[in-house]
């Protein structure tokens, strides 16, 4: 319950849906009490003192209050579900929002198919609490208490053994749910299994075709569906149980009731009319309450669901920008790593004593084991972690002193495995600057030596890349991507062994286009290929997280060391390759 009032502030700005949808609650409840009353006159007054040039009133009473109840209810339902649709619209954008500020080390922790879950099916449980649950357990609560209420007025004692056995029946609602609520959460899981089953399957398509697995793959499928098929037949065996077990307790009661009513009546302690209005009564109360359990349900999923929302907003975003940055004026960013270390959560010493100097227009070549920290350095560069000590400093300034995003506008990065949005070739160019002219597409692609592939496309840049960028190959993909982080115009490059998949002599030409075009931009490139590196102005080797070497290409191959290694190890295959090739021809 607390849980659910932590999201009050979602709810409250339409708190007016909520007012009005109680009061036509109530003005319903009111109608549904009256109508037993009507019933009440037509037997007393009318019909048992022969009074029937009344019943066409009494018929024509009972007609609008039947149309004034169903308005009632219409409108209260209408504006219940006004307050859970608009309360999970904002809940949901708070949440998308949420999303974007988390940092990457959040990410990094955080299972997809859960947060899927949550922005789906968890909002989707508050939306049907507050649209059609909330509505209906007030219902309840209501009509017991004003349907009791008159009953009491025309006789206590009948009132009380109806309460007795109207008890009864709440009290096996209870029991119902709380024997249902862990075949719910079964249900929940298996879903969630499946979900994540066939999320990773369709992920890993390739990697499964790649190894003749779609066999292994569907018995795995199968288990868990097996799964989630029991975790519904067992939920449907109790709930198959629940409603015939209510219909005969209700059926009871009124056996019971009318017995001892008509007792009352032969006794004339009560009045026919009375009884008869009793009966409606009870029916008014006995049918919302067979539902109490469900209803019951409702509100413990979408409480437990509340839980895992304000999880979610709760979670801490630890990279933000100041409350007052630091401004800079500088076009030119000159870029300074000073003592950093720096350690994720699992392992603390990924980086250790990073001591480096950027000024603007050089190029800094990253070399290294894989594991050695280099794609570290570059996450260090735009905040997406903070160091654990040392800083880096952008013109000077402390880097978390600077407002995060006008930080990260400086930079163009392509990671190792880019991204490419299901969208058309110029939007995923276009995506850092949406305004971007066609000319400076154009532009950027050349650069990147990707026009020439996108304009042999019959869609050209409109062709629509699948999901992940599936139907281009990587090289394809990154030389995409590259274009993408040129468009903007950044002050420092980052290509972080993004030209992998190019043979050489692409990468070649880029990285010459690359060149001559950053000559007050600072470029860093990592990779795992000497000829990505050796024109760079400052080469740095990492080792185990430490600086083991710098310089440039000519002052690494004198020092013998790892970069020394790494070259005549990559000049010596590249040299067997030419012989066979020789060989061959
Ligand atoms: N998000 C993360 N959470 C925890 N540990 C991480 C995370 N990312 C990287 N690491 C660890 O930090 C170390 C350095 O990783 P990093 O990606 O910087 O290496 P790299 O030199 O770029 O490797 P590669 O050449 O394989 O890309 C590795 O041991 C890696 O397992």
């Amino acid at each position: 319950m607390k849980d659910f009032l932590k999201i009050k502030s979602f709810f409250l700005p339409y708190k007016r849906y909520f007012i009005l949808s109680m009061l036509f609650l109530v003005a319903m409840t009111g109608m549904g009490v009256l109508a037993p009353l009507l019933l009440k006159y037509l037997v007393d007054d009318v019909i048992l003192k022969e009074q029937y040039e009344l019943v066409p009133y009494v018929a024509l009473a009972v007609i609008v209050v039947a149309i004034l109840k169903g308005a009632f209810q219409f409108l209260s339902s209408y504006m219940g579900h006004q307050l859970g649709i608009n309360t999970v619209y904002d809940l949901r954008n708070s949440l998308y929002q949420k999303l974007q500020y988390l940092s990457l080390g959040y990410y990094s922790r955080a299972k997809t198919g859960d947060l899927m879950a949550r922005l789906t099916g968890d909002v989707e449980k508050i939306r049907n609490f507050l649209s059609g649950g909330m509505v209906k357990l007030t219902r309840i609560f209501l009509t017991f208490i004003a349907g009791l209420s008159v009953m009491a007025f025309y006789s206590v004692k009948l009132t009380a053994v109806t309460f007795i056995v109207l008890g009864l029946l709440i009290a096996v609602a209870y029991r119902f749910q709380k024997v249902v609520r862990p075949s719910f959460r079964t249900i929940r899981k298996s879903v969630a299994d499946l979900n994540t089953g066939i999320q990773e399957n369709i992920m890993g398509i390739r990697t499964v075709k790649s190894f003749g697995h779609e066999a292994f793959e569907e018995s795995k499928f199968y288990h868990r569906n097996d799964e989630f098929k029991q975790a519904h037949l067992d939920s449907s065996r109790i709930w198959s149980r629940y409603f015939p077990v209510m219909e005969m307790l209700g059926g009871s009661c009124i056996v019971i009731l009318l017995g001892y009513g008509g007792f009352l009546v032969l006794n004339e302690e009560l009045s026919l009319g009375a009884l008869v209005a009793f009966f409606s009564l009870i029916w008014l109360i006995v049918n919302p309450l067979t539902d109490l359990g469900f209803t019951i349900n409702n509100f413990m999923q979408s409480v437990t669901s509340a839980e895992r929302l304000n999880e979610l907003l709760e979670t801490p975003e630890d990279i933000l920008s100041p409350q007052e940055p630091v401004y800079q004026q500088n076009n030119k960013t000159e870029i300074n790593f000073k003592d950093v270390s720096f350690g994720y959560q699992t392992r603390k010493d990924t980086l250790s004593d990073i001591n480096l100097d950027v000024s603007p227009g050089k190029t800094i070549g990253v070399l290294g084991a894989t594991g050695s920290g280099k794609s570290s350095i570059i996450q260090l560069l735009f905040r997406a972690y903070d160091t654990t000590e040392g800083a880096v400093h952008v013109n000077g300034n402390d880097t978390r002193q600077l407002h995060l995003s006008k930080l990260r506008r400086e930079f163009g990065i392509v990671m190792q495995e880019p991204f490419i949005f299901s969208a058309s070739i110029l939007d995923n160019i276009r995506y850092g600057d949406p305004y971007a002219s066609m000319e400076k597409i154009i532009d950027s692609a050349k650069l990147a030596d990707a026009h020439e592939f996108i304009s042999e496309l019959p869609q050209g840049y409109d062709t629509i890349v699948g999901e992940r960028g599936l139907g281009l190959s990587g090289g394809q993909k990154q030389r995409i991507a590259i274009a993408r982080a040129l468009l903007v115009n950044p002050e420092v490059l980052v290509l972080d062994d993004a030209t992998s998949a190019l043979d050489m002599e692409t990468e070649y030409h880029i990285l010459s286009n690359l060149k001559s075009m950053m000559t007050n931009q600072s470029t860093f490139i990592i990779a795992h290929r000497i000829s990505s590196l050796k024109n760079a102005d400052e080469i740095i080797v990492l080792d185990k997280g430490k600086i083991v070497e710098r310089g440039t290409h000519q002052e690494l191959l004198q020092q013998n060391g790892i970069y020394r290694k790494t070259y005549d190890v990559q000049h010596a295959s590249q040299t067997e390759n030419l012989r066979r090739r020789s060989r061959a021809l």
